[in-house]
């Protein structure tokens, strides 16, 4: 595992937490992006080596409704980055943790992605990402 690559934040209405991480951060998301397949947009602020990932539900299949629904809004998983997802994807099953899945997908902002089920980690959602070069 390398640096925090984002932390994510799930959120109601995607305008107002992009005006509101405006003022906090001090700048505009550097990129927004739908990911069809989880069924999110998202938008990107750097914060030094990292990012905050806001997440807007497109509809009530997305997983961001589903935990909008009984959580709130708030954190909803970090993502660390790796060099070789499938290496450390192999790693954590051997540990023990429950992978979301068996192959790596394509995430947002140009990554690989697997997800970490938060019942094997502290309640915690965890992802794993891996740049495409
Ligand atoms: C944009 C792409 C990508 C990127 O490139 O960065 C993203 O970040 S996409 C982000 C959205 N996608 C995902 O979250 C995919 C992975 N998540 C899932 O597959 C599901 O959300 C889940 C984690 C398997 C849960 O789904 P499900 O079992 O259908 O929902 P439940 O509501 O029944 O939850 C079961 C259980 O888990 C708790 N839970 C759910 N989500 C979280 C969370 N984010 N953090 C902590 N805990 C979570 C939920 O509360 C339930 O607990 P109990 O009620 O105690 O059983
Ligand atoms: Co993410």
């Amino acid at each position: 595992m390398k640096n925090i690559e984002h932390i994510g934040i799930a959120v109601k209405d995607f305008s107002a937490a992009n005006g509101l991480f405006y003022k906090l951060l001090g700048q505009e998301p550097y990129k927004t992006e739908v990911v069809e397949s989880e069924q999110v947009s998202t938008s990107f602020f750097r914060v030094g080596n990292s990012k905050i990932e806001l997440l807007e539900a497109l509809s009530a299949d997305s997983p961001i409704a589903k935990y909008l629904d009984k959580h709130g809004e708030g954190i909803h998983h970090i993502a660390f980055e790796v060099d070789d997802i499938l290496a450390e994807m192999e790693r954590l099953k051997n540990e023990g943790f429950l992978l979301l899945s068996d192959i790596p997908k394509p995430g947002a902002d140009n990554k690989l992605v697997c997800f970490v089920h938060p019942k094997s980690a502290n309640g915690v959602l965890i992802e794993l990402c891996q740049e495409i070069k």
